[in-house]
């Protein structure tokens, strides 16, 4: 374990957090958008217009379904948890999955109710899930769940190497790494992320200066800031809106991204996807490296009265 890391598996899993609120407004919807590049390339996008205008006014502009990621806020850099002790410049985002049960309104306050899901000691880092659900307040309705996948270099040894500590209650099938398939893929969208990339999507509430400090880069190990993981399945999931559902957003069920390795704001991502009955899977590269960056699926309600 790292100098000043410590992980308390009894004291963690134990604690209650209390609930918490999140409010958004039309503001932050068109925000998140256009900090996911939605009409960067093409400011009347037929397919994207309408995540940041509507001719009837803002209040009835549309929601993207990875908006729905932001009501955890950044998890357990925002406070401190019992059991939790760790260097933040080391933490990454692993995993995130995301499950809709209602369209997104473009403005509310949400009832969070979070919970540890999973811990592990991988000896040179822990693994620690969190899952939020998120409860309309004016109606009382669940809305969504999103489980985040923390890594936290550094973290791990603090259970016996030979039997290193595991715990979940998460459905193995739900979090499992996807396994890209061999044929060609049915659509392949290519996107360029913007230098300011990060400094935009930051103001969607992630302030992790991971993402902005040059400084705090360096000592994480990175030759400059890097963009947010969610920022990132933003780019992803956006292309496949636009490949598969023909821009139509309320076809998106559940979302599942793997960040597989970092990408640098201005890097050119290129999302490859394959139609496996209702589920799209998908795998986004970096083309200036030719490295997979991201990888998951996408479920869908429905697909085939659309190809
Ligand atoms: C609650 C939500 C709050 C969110 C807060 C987020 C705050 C944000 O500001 C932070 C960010 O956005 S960071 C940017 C986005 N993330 C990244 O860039 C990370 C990219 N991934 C990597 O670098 C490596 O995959 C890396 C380093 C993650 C792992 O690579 P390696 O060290 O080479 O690991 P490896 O030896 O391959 O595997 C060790 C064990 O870990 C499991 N694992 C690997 N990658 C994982 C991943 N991405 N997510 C979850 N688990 C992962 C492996 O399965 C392996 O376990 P096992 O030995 O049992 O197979």
């Amino acid at each position: 374990m790292g100098d000043g890391s410590h992980i308390d598996p009894r004291l963690l899993l134990s604690h209650k957090f209390p609930e918490d609120t999140y409010t958004y407004t039309e503001r932050d919807v068109a925000l998140y958008a256009l900090g996911t590049g939605g009409c960067t390339r093409n400011a009347v996008d037929h397919d994207e217009l309408k995540y940041v205008h509507h001719e009837d006014g803002l209040k009835h502009i549309k929601v993207l379904p990875t908006f729905a990621a932001l009501f955890f806020g950044t998890g357990p850099l925002d406070k401190k948890i019992p059991g939790l002790q760790f260097d933040p410049q080391l933490l990454l985002h692993g995993q995130q999955y995301i499950e809709l049960y209602k369209p997104l309104p473009s403005n509310a306050t949400l009832k969070n109710k979070v919970s540890v899901v999973g811990l592990h000691d991988k000896g040179k880092a822990a693994i620690l899930e969190m899952e939020v659900k998120c409860y309309d307040e004016a109606s009382g309705e669940l809305l969504c769940m999103n489980r985040g996948t923390i890594f936290l270099r550094g973290a791990g040894g603090f259970s016996e190497s030979s039997q290193p500590y595991s715990y979940s209650n998460v459905p193995p099938n739900q979090v499992s790494a996807v396994k890209i398939p061999k044929e060609q893929p049915f659509a392949k969208f290519e996107d360029c992320t913007l230098p300011s990339q990060a400094l935009l999507y930051r103001l969607s509430g992630d302030y992790n200066p991971l993402h902005s400090d040059p400084r705090v880069a360096k000592a994480a190990g990175f030759s400059q800031p890097i963009l947010h993981g969610l920022c990132t399945l933003g780019f992803a999931v956006r292309a496949i809106i636009k490949c598969v559902c023909r821009g139509d957003s309320s076809l998106v069920k559940n979302i599942l991204g793997r960040f597989l390795l970092h990408v640098y704001p201005g890097e050119t991502l290129i999302t490859e996807m394959w139609i496996q009955g209702s589920r799209v899977i998908y795998q986004t590269k970096v083309k200036e490296r030719q490295r997979a960056v991201l990888s998951g699926y996408v479920d869908l309600h429905r697909l085939a009265s659309l190809l």
